[in-house]
């Protein structure tokens, strides 16, 4: 799904007007009858609603939401903030039709701001997509009274005071919701780490906004719906054998870090590969052999880490589907240079992880030897040490684009909604996962999971789409089953399922 700027999103409101074509007033009617349609389903109508509504459209749908409620038989007080002399009209429209019902009341000064309470229910519409400058005065006022107050608050389109496409300062004074309400798209707002506080639990509703609109937009931004992640599974064919999945192979574990070669690799076989060999530092050839036996072992002739020497006859590198390295490996100098062999010599995507993308990060001449469409997958530490640091949650996206245009590669930028970015300059955000999945060695089974994905001939894109989405899909399953707090990486490995 798109993820479209707010210029672009009031074009698109225009053009729905006129190509619908559907009176502006009517699409307010629908987006406020979207809201309650939610709603409706999650509060019961024994929850007091206050709705507090600004002057400009987002206003306007806070006038729809509070009469839809009404006719509903909720109880709903409505506070218009008059905080300028100007209205929206479809605000005002509304503003006309509601008083047929009700008596609104009027928010001029900080003792007109309402008492809150646990059990009630606020509706924010003071601001929506329209903000253009940090709120202040008495918007400002009434913002701090509701983030003060114990009620539920619920936020329609977006919280009032945060920018949908842009940084915010640390000092703005922004609605903290409990839910997050938004119409048709996501807003790039709603998917940073910073603005956490800001969005809540977060829910799109639709508005039937023109779909020929959309599909023309130019973006670089994506959220990964289900539906679009399923569609680029593959079936298998009746006849398939294992060498149509590819032959992995994984280069992983360390002293005391053998496990993680044993995640990678499990996630690897859940994940379809046809063959996979293991290669890991003497230490780990029974650990692998006992707790994977459906994975070949290639034992290192180094006891404790990995330089690449083996004296067991093996494929050369070149011949396998797809290569993944990282976890578990260690810093050490000869697995430093066996990652430079590896990167002189393979000329296919591969998938680089954990401690590889460290040894990059302290030897950058490394960088220009990646294959391209190469995937590297740093959480958020590991790419800063790529990188630099950054500003905000913006410039980090910037930097992000920036670097895989610049290597021509794929990099995974791990956290709460995961961002993909492609050598072409796009970004896709994850839509699966929880912060169950914070949990040493989710990451290891990415890396398994997307090697795997490259050995049977994903793109590399795609691979990253898909690998990612059925990750945190995984990750979401195993936090059902375990929850949160009790689920571990191998829950993850266990719930990862392939079905279209
Ligand atoms: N345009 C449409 O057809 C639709 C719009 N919808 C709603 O309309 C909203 C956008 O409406 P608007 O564009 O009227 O924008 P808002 O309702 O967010 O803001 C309106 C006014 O507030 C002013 N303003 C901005 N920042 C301010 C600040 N910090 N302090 C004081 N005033 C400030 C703006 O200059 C503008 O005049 C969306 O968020 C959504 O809720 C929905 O009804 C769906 C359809
Ligand atoms: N709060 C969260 N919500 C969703 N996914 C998360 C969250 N925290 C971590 N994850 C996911 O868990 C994985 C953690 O990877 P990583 O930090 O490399 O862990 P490790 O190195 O311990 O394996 C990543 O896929 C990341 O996206
Ligand atoms: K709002």
């Amino acid at each position: 799904m798109k993820i479209l700027n707010i210029d672009q999103i009031h074009a698109l409101d225009q053009y729905t007007i006129q190509h619908e074509p559907i009176a502006p007033i009517n699409l307010m009617e629908r987006a406020a009858q979207a809201f309650v349609n939610w709603y409706g389903v999650r509060f019961s109508s024994n929850r007091p609603v206050k709705v507090f509504c600004g002057l400009g459209n987002n206003g306007g749908d806070g006038m729809a939401i509070a009469r839809l409620l009404i006719q509903l038989d909720y109880q709903v007080e409505v506070y218009v903030v008059r905080y300028a002399p100007r209205e929206s009209d479809d605000f005002a429209h509304n503003h006309r039709r509601l008083k047929l019902l009700t008596a609104p009341i009027y928010i001029e000064q900080p003792h007109d701001i309402p008492a809150l309470r646990h059990h009630e229910i606020v509706i924010d519409a003071i601001l929506g997509s329209g903000l253009s400058r940090p709120t202040e005065g008495i918007i400002k006022e009434v913002i701090q009274g509701i983030n003060r107050s114990p009620a539920t608050v619920i936020a329609v389109d977006i919280a009032s005071g945060l920018y949908a496409d842009q940084p915010n300062q640390a000092e703005d004074i922004i609605i903290e919701p409990d839910y997050t309400v938004t119409f048709q798209l996501p807003k790039l707002g709603l998917l940073l780490p910073k603005n956490e506080r800001f969005v809540g639990e977060w829910h799109i509703v639709n508005v039937q906004l023109h779909q020929r609109f959309i599909d023309q937009a130019p973006t670089s931004y994506y959220y990964t719906m289900p539906e679009e992640a399923r569609l680029l599974i593959r079936k298998r064919n009746r006849h398939a054998n294992k060498g149509t999945f590819g032959h992995a192979l994984l280069l992983a574990g360390s002293y005391g870090k053998v496990g993680a070669a044993v995640l990678a690799a499990k996630a690897c076989l859940r994940s379809g590969v046809g063959l996979l060999t293991v290669q890991t530092p003497l230490c780990g050839y029974s650990v692998i052999q006992t707790a994977v036996p459906e994975a070949m072992c290639l034992p290192d002739t180094h006891p404790y880490v990995l330089t690449g020497h083996t004296e067991v006859d093996n494929l050369p590198p070149n011949n396998y589907a797809a290569i993944g390295i990282g976890p578990g490996i260690g810093k050490a100098p000869e697995t430093l240079a066996m990652l430079r062999d590896i990167l002189t010599t393979i000329r296919k995507p591969m998938v680089i992880d954990a401690d590889a993308l460290n040894l990059l990060a302290a030897n950058r001449d490394l960088l220009g030897l990646l294959p391209e469409r190469s995937i590297l997958t740093p959480h958020p530490k590991e790419f800063e040490r790529l990188t630099q640091r950054w500003q905000n949650d913006y410039d980090k996206l910037e930097i992000l684009q920036d670097f895989a245009r610049r290597f021509r590669i794929v990099v995974v930028l791990k956290g709460a909604h995961t961002a993909i970015a492609t050598p072409e300059g796009d970004i896709h955000f994850n839509s699966t996962g929880n912060p169950g999945l914070s949990t040493g060695g989710t990451g290891d089974v990415l890396t398994g999971v997307l090697t795997a994905l490259l050995a049977q001939g994903y793109d590399p894109v795609e691979a990253a789409v898909l690998g990612v989405f059925s990750h945190g899909l995984a990750g979401d399953h195993a936090a059902d089953a375990r929850g949160q707090i009790g689920m571990v990486a191998s829950d993850v490995i266990d719930s990862l399922r392939w079905e279209n």
